[in-house]
């Protein structure tokens, strides 16, 4: 499997290739044999704020040579089959990276692309400061071995594997599989602590992660204040500071049948190449004519810092409190969570980039902003806020394990309640399983805004927080369908896809996780559409069959419509989304839906009733934590809003959505 071929020698490594005159040794071993340190990047695509770079670029007493940069696309977690080229006598000799459960690609169109630019960035980044990137494809052991054995087949010494950690059991499993490997070769292997979190690791409040607090709050309350809590940024490092790049001649090619693209253009040809052939769902939607992406950022280093300044310049981080509930346009929240989540940036550059906007000691670039020197505001507050959930969600991560994909969650619940593919039952109306979790992926259940949502989130590989919290809220709490299909298509569809953030955040809204109301915290779809989408732009936005209808009720549940005749009209009769809607909610807004160009957090509540039952409540948004919701009516039918799990249960949707229970 790992031979190396003649055809692959030509792709060895996509790099420009600087002159070795042009490179100078860092160290004061330079003059010595040569000794390589690999350093492989999973989740840390950048070059600033790195502490392993910044070590090797500053540290004098380590024995290393040269560096060698060194980024895998694992073929565990992506397609790899575009690598091969169409001539190749060879094919792929990996599994097809699927899911698990609902066997979806397990990185989608959107993050492939993502993930490419991101590479490419760093590659570029690398050759600022005077080195390059080496890259590969395959499984992550199995290059390395190639690696070093091809190094040191050459006559030169590899001395160390150097990588940083990640959670999760599968990053984990790359790590002892690496481990073992260089015990095997007699390299040295470590383990850095990646500093892309707002808390690093040395300050945490705990020493075991089983320490760690079930509930957010309270983790918050150890770290406070959170403007004091981070560390310092490192240094970038400077140019030609890193010990040079060995010399291409040395390092062994890519192993057949892969070959390594050299140019952007072609290696997104390559990362896109699986998902030309069949769809990706059964009735996948057309793109809305004038509908625009919330998130057309560009993966990397670059534009990730390009992104950040922008942010602060434009003030909208200053408002960031009252617009992230926004679902509509690229300015309501940071969209930082993409490049948050490789590594292209760290959660201290953003709070240090805060930090000199607040203080104004960001030399004028920003005086004439609102806010600029005034110290912390509710905004930059809030971004701290929502960064610290980031730093929670990994740490449950790293305390519940392999917990985070039980059916059951973190709580260990009976997963009786859930209909699954092993055991599945037929939805309200009838419809099977299959044909429910079909309609969920392609965004016709008849939902205005989940379906809303899902499209977009196809389309564009993003929806927003708000978005999300319905959508996973929906699938599990309405349909009571297996919460683990829906967190694996957004593993699948999100350009941001982070394994603790989505998988804590779905178990979250699926009642199984670190929510303390668990259950009982129901979001209604329709209610929420009223407050936070109340003239239906983004639910028409994204399903603009409903663009004709002008009461905000009928779009966010079409089968509403009472005049038969608009219906016939704008082409809805007889579609199965609309005649047939897997839910259908009474709701009736029992005051006048606020415009809500952005409030508190809060308002989740709000009791579903089911098919025919009851009122639902009404809601009380307050300011950031404070936001009350009450929630109404009776649960009704099979899968209507119950609490506790029953499945007949009668629900309540409402409780005080304080500080101490405020959701992610
Ligand atoms: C069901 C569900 C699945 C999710 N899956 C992911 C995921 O795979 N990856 C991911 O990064 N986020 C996930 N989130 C959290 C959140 O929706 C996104 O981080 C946010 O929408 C990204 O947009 P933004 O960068 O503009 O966020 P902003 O509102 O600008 O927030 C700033 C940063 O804070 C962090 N953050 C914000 N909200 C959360 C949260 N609820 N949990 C953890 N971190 C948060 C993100 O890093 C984000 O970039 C999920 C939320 C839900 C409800």
């Amino acid at each position: 499997m790992l031979s190396s071929s003649s055809s692959t020698r030509r792709a060895l490594i996509f790099l420009s290739r600087v002159p070795s005159s042009q490179r100078c040794y860092s160290t004061t071993a330079n003059m010595s044999k040569p000794n390589v340190v690999i350093y492989l990047h999973r989740r840390d695509l950048r070059v600033s704020d790195h502490p392993v770079l910044h070590s090797l670029s500053n540290a004098k007493d380590h024995a290393f040579t040269h560096l060698l940069p060194l980024y895998v696309f694992s073929a565990e977690q992506l397609e790899v089959s575009g690598f091969i080229p169409e001539d190749a006598k060879d094919k792929n000799p990996y599994p097809k990276a699927r899911s698990r459960i609902a066997n979806f690609w397990r990185c989608g169109p959107h993050r492939a692309k993502y993930l490419g630019e991101s590479v490419w960035d760093l590659k570029n980044s690398f050759e600022k400061v005077g080195s390059q990137l080496c890259v590969r494809v395959g499984m992550l052991d199995e290059v390395l071995k190639f690696m070093i054995d091809g190094i040191s087949k050459n006559g030169t010494k590899v001395g160390a594997v150097w990588m940083t950690n990640e959670e999760g059991t599968e990053e984990q499993r790359e790590e002892r599989s690496i481990k073992q490997l260089c015990k095997d070769s007699g390299v040295e292997f470590k383990v850095w602590i990646d500093e892309k979190y707002l808390i690093d690791d040395r300050d945490l409040p705990f020493e075991s992660p089983q320490d760690l607090p079930n509930i957010f709050t309270e983790y918050r309350k150890k770290v406070e204040p959170l403007r004091k809590a981070p560390r310092p940024v490192l240094a970038t490092p400077a140019k030609d500071s890193l010990p040079p790049f060995p010399d291409d001649g040395i390092i062994p090619d890519q192993h057949s049948p892969f070959v390594i693209p050299t140019t952007p253009e072609a290696l997104q040809k390559a990362l896109m190449k699986p998902f030309a052939g069949e769809p990706l769902i059964k009735n996948p939607p057309t793109y809305p004519q004038d509908a625009e992406s919330a998130h057309p950022f560009k993966g990397g280093e670059s534009a990730a810092q390009e992104r950040l300044e922008s942010q602060i310049a434009s003030g909208a981080i200053a408002t960031y409190k009252d617009t992230r509930n926004g679902l509509l346009g690229t300015e309501y929240s940071t969209k930082l969570s993409a490049p948050l989540v490789l590594g292209s940036i760290t959660a201290r550059q953003i709070h240090e980039a805060l930090l000199s906007f607040e203080d104004g000691t960001d030399d004028g670039k920003w005086k004439e902003v609102p806010g600029h020197g005034k110290g912390e505001n509710d905004g930059t507050k809030s971004v701290r806020f929502e960064l610290l959930w980031r730093d929670y969600m990994r740490l449950c991560n790293r305390k519940f394990g392999l917990k985070m994909f039980r059916l059951g969650g973190f709580r260990e619940e009976d997963p009786v309640r859930w209909n699954t593919l092993d055991s599945p039952r037929q939805g309200q109306g009838g419809q099977s399983l299959d044909e429910m979790i079909e309609r969920f992926l392609d965004g016709t259940t008849g939902m205005g805004l989940i379906d809303a949502s899902q499209r977009e989130l196809f389309h564009t590989g993003y929806t927003s927080n708000r978005a999300r919290q319905n959508v996973a809220s929906f699938l599990a709490k309405h349909m009571y369908i297996d919460w683990r299909i829906g967190a694996e298509w957004y593993e699948s569809m999100l350009v941001d896809y982070d394994m603790s953030s989505n998988w804590g955040n779905w178990q979250y809204l699926a009642g199984v996780g670190n929510d303390p109301r668990g259950e009982a915290r129901i979001f209604n779809p329709v209610k929420q559409a009223f407050e936070y989408d109340p003239k239906a732009e983004y639910v028409k936005t994204w399903i603009p069959e409903l663009k004709g209808l002008t009461d905000p009720g009928e779009v966010f549940q079409a089968w509403t419509i009472k005049d038969q005749s608009k219906k016939s009209d704008l082409g809805l009769e007889g579609l199965t989304w609309v005649e047939q809607p897997l839910k259908r909610i009474e709701f009736h807004p029992s005051r006048k839906p606020r415009n809500h160009t952005g409030r508190g957090r809060g308002g989740g509540g709000g009791g579903a009733s089911g098919s025919g039952g009851g009122q639902g409540g009404s809601s009380r948004g307050g300011a950031r934590g404070g936001g009350q919701s009450r929630g109404g009516g009776h649960g009704g039918g099979r899968y209507g809003g119950s609490s506790r799990g029953h499945l007949y249960g009668r629900g309540r949707g409402g409780g005080n959505m304080g500080e101490h229970q405020a959701t992610p």
